[in-house]
């Protein structure tokens, strides 16, 4: 892996013509992080192929060696997992990655002897209390720290005894699908099993807890989504119940991160010509998915031949304004409001009041960062509104946020004298992003 080393602030290069780029996109972080989680769970070794290799993924491999895991590095960028007994004594750094300070303490529960848990500062703001309360009512002893309202947050020690009871739990997952995921993925190995309702207000992101039922089956776990009753869900699940017994190893290849490929492709709106993506799953349980419906409806025709995504911004430049519910996709919110802020007509993003508990305030980030460089954006109960405005350059702050950077990086297409500070932050799923934004932007038509 090559890294560009970049300025700081790093000036957002301004597109001079339409784009004709073919872009490789690394592996999800979703995918990779519940993989490796799973193979440390499993009873035999798990050959991972073409999995992330970021700040996230680095933390959870950190994380799972210091509970016993052998994570060696196989062909290049290959990683072979070998699971171990768990096992306590160490200090975990979830650093800022959801998916390790979430998904890791039910498995240090599992551990024989204490884990520490900590993570960046803005970590500690991140909401953690359900996912705790849930572990304690599972038989897990855990003293955590409290935040303001009194909800458990990191630091975390874990006392494991290696074994969990498991069994029934409700567990409110209105501020992130991730509480769910995080009881489910270890569930296999509690000696219940579980059966976990959700209980409060809309859950969002439910193509992350599909993705994690789907990632149980594959090694062979029984998972039932069912309504709250109970009953099989045909719609949206509330409930789920895992059977305990054995996570298989074997060998997993894992997609590309299409929530990563979302700034490349918006790219294509933002400066005209076309991005294609290759290796685009047919089938996936990516949220990043719906950037086909969401990018079509912004004016981009996309279309997807064999495995390559196609994506053609409208031929006049002009970005359709939308009025789109993303709870299920919130990760995307930074990259279409990015492309809302360059949009000839209003938009409306809805359903996502969670994204206040991410990297940052997404909200006021995005609300703050527009403005800054005259746009209008207003943040509403559950979202963002965005009007058009003349854009003029200036500097956008990513508060430690990948997804920030990004959407700096996307409005610097169009709006000259864009920068961003500490674009570095985009390691966090993203090795290289601004190498990878410079050969996307060198890709133009007829240079080729
Ligand atoms: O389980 C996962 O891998 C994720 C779930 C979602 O979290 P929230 O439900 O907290 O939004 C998503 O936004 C995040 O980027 C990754
Ligand atoms: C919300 C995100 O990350 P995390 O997994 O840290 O929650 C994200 O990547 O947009």
């Amino acid at each position: 892996m090559t890294t560009t080393l970049a300025a700081d602030p790093w000036p957002a290069p301004t597109a001079s013509g339409p784009l004709d780029a073919v872009v490789e996109v690394p592996g999800s972080k979703s995918l990779t992080n519940r993989h490796l989680l799973l193979a440390a769970l499993a009873d035999s070794p798990t050959e991972l192929i073409r999995p992330l290799h970021s700040r996230d993924s680095a933390l959870m491999i950190a994380a799972l060696r210091e509970l016993g895991a052998v994570i060696d590095a196989a062909d290049p960028g290959d990683l072979l997992v070998t699971p171990r007994p768990l096992r306590g004594g160490g200090h975990i750094d979830a650093g800022l990655a959801g998916t390790v300070m979430r998904f890791v303490p039910p498995v240090a529960a599992l551990a024989d002897g204490e884990v520490r848990i900590d993570g960046d500062e803005r970590a500690r703001e991140r909401p953690m209390g359900p996912v705790v309360d849930a572990l304690r009512t599972l038989g897990a002893d855990i003293k955590a720290a409290t935040m303001s309202d009194g909800a458990a947050a990191l630091p975390l020690i874990v006392h494991g005894t290696g074994r969990l009871a498991g069994g029934r739990v409700n567990v409110d997952a209105s501020a992130s699908s991730q509480f769910v995921s995080a009881l489910l993925l270890a569930a296999p190995r509690f000696e219940q099993g579980i059966d976990v309702r959700h209980v409060g207000s809309a859950l969002p992101s439910l193509p992350h807890i599909a993705m994690t039922a789907a990632v149980l089956r594959d090694r062979g776990v029984f998972v039932e989504e069912l309504t709250g009753d109970g009953e099989p869900a045909d719609g949206a699940p509330s409930r789920w119940r895992v059977r305990p017994g054995p996570v298989s190893g074997g060998r997993i290849v894992v997609e590309p991160d299409l929530s990563n490929a979302g700034p490349f492709l918006a790219a294509a709106l933002a400066a005209g010509g076309r991005v294609r993506v290759p290796r685009w799953p047919a089938t996936t349980t990516q949220a990043g998915a719906q950037l086909r419906q969401l990018l079509a409806r912004m004016g981009a025709a996309v279309d997807l031949s064999g495995d390559t995504l196609t994506v053609t911004g409208p031929a006049d430049g002009a970005i359709h304004g939308i009025d789109a519910d993303l709870h299920e996709a919130g990760e995307l919110t930074p990259t279409i409001a990015a492309l809302c802020a360059l949009a000839h007509s209003p938009s409306r993003l809805r359903g996502i009041a969670h994204l206040r508990g991410h990297e940052t305030d997404r909200l006021a980030a995005i609300t703050t960062e527009l403005t800054r460089l005259g746009g209008q954006a207003r943040e509403t109960e559950d979202g963002l509104e965005i009007h058009p405005a003349a854009l003029h350059g200036g500097t956008v702050d990513s508060y430690a946020d990948h997804r920030m950077a990004t959407f700096g990086a996307v409005l610097g297409l169009r709006v000259p004298g864009v920068a961003v500070r500490d674009v570095g932050t985009t390691a966090k799923t993203l090795p290289d992003f601004p190498g990878m934004w410079s050969a996307m932007l060198a890709q133009r038509r007829g240079a080729r």
